[in-house]
């Protein structure tokens, strides 16, 4: 059977919506390219018109073009792992692919299988989070993940010894692949749930609490984050751009925490938060 390729040129902003809408179309896998994104599903499945639709509706916000290709099985499996190649984060972390052999020369050994989820490292966003989290003790505590995708995250707070990792995501594929892939990686003491910050039980508190997520939903839930955090913890927060860094930073502040990292990639920031209050 043959597939049916789609490669959109887009702004890196738009790739997680637009996979999102593409996999309700029934496109199975998707690679996330310097262009854009590049969208897979079997020939008889593609509804060009539905695409069309989806593609119209994002036409007013930002460009978006594409470019359809047919693909025979066996060619697009080659050109997916070809595309999918390993990347590595200040020489510790490698994160690979089951069909990646292992590289001893890392101290953590990341295996993500990504299907439909974000998060493979290949974006600026993850690989800070990543960075960051390198310089964050998480051996023994308790970790949040928000909108954890693919896991990866949570995976390396997981390896890093953390003693219960706590991790959701608003999508149903991304709760299965960061199941699977929690499981690829031996990590048991990871629970996965499909939800909001608002089904996370209010009385538990976090050491760490990751939040690889957007703008807006930062904006509006950075308080809840902190509500949910212990005296003397830290938040990771990424997934913006560095315009909106400073309104990121003062809702933080705003909600008592202090700011004491920052990292840029390609215009995305990622900030490091501490809450230093006691008895709160
Ligand atoms: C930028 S991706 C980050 C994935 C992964 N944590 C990483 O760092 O690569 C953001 C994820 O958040 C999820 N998401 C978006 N809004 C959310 C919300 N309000 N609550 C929970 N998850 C959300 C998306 O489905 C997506 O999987």
């Amino acid at each position: 059977m043959n597939y049916t390729e789609i490669q959109l040129t887009l702004s890196a902003e738009y790739t997680d919506i637009l996979m999102a809408e593409l996999s309700e179309l029934g496109f199975e896998s998707f690679v996330e390219t310097d262009e854009g994104l590049s969208g897979y599903i079997l020939e008889p499945d593609f509804d060009e018109t539905a695409v069309q639709s989806v593609i119209d509706k994002y036409a007013d916000q930002t460009a978006i073009a594409y470019q359809i290709n047919s693909l025979e099985k066996k060619n697009w499996n080659e050109e997916w792992e070809r595309n999918y190649q390993p990347i590595e984060v200040q020489d510790q972390i490698r994160v690979r692919a089951s069909f990646h052999e292992p590289d001893a020369g890392f101290r953590y050994d990341i295996v993500i299988n990504p299907k439909m989820s974000f998060g493979t490292g290949h974006h600026e966003t993850t690989a800070m989070m990543l960075e960051h989290q390198l310089n964050v003790n998480a051996a023994g505590k308790t970790v949040l993940d928000v909108g954890s995708g693919t896991g990866i995250l949570a995976i390396l707070a997981a390896m890093q010894g953390a003693e219960r990792v706590v991790a959701f995501d608003i999508e149903e594929w991304a709760i299965e692949n960061a199941r699977e892939n929690a499981e690829l990686n031996d990590c048991s003491q990871i629970e996965v749930f499909q939800g909001t910050i608002h089904e996370v039980n209010p009385a538990e508190r976090f050491d760490i609490v990751l939040a690889n997520i957007n703008r807006n939903v930062l904006l509006e839930d950075i308080p809840v984050y902190v509500q949910l955090m212990k005296p003397d913890s830290t938040l990771l927060v990424s997934g913006f751009y560095e315009q909106d860094a400073p309104d990121i930073e003062e809702k933080g502040v705003a909600a008592g925490l202090t700011k004491t990292g920052q990292l840029s990639q390609n215009k995305w920031v990622s900030l490091k938060f501490d809450k230093r209050t006691h008895g709160l």
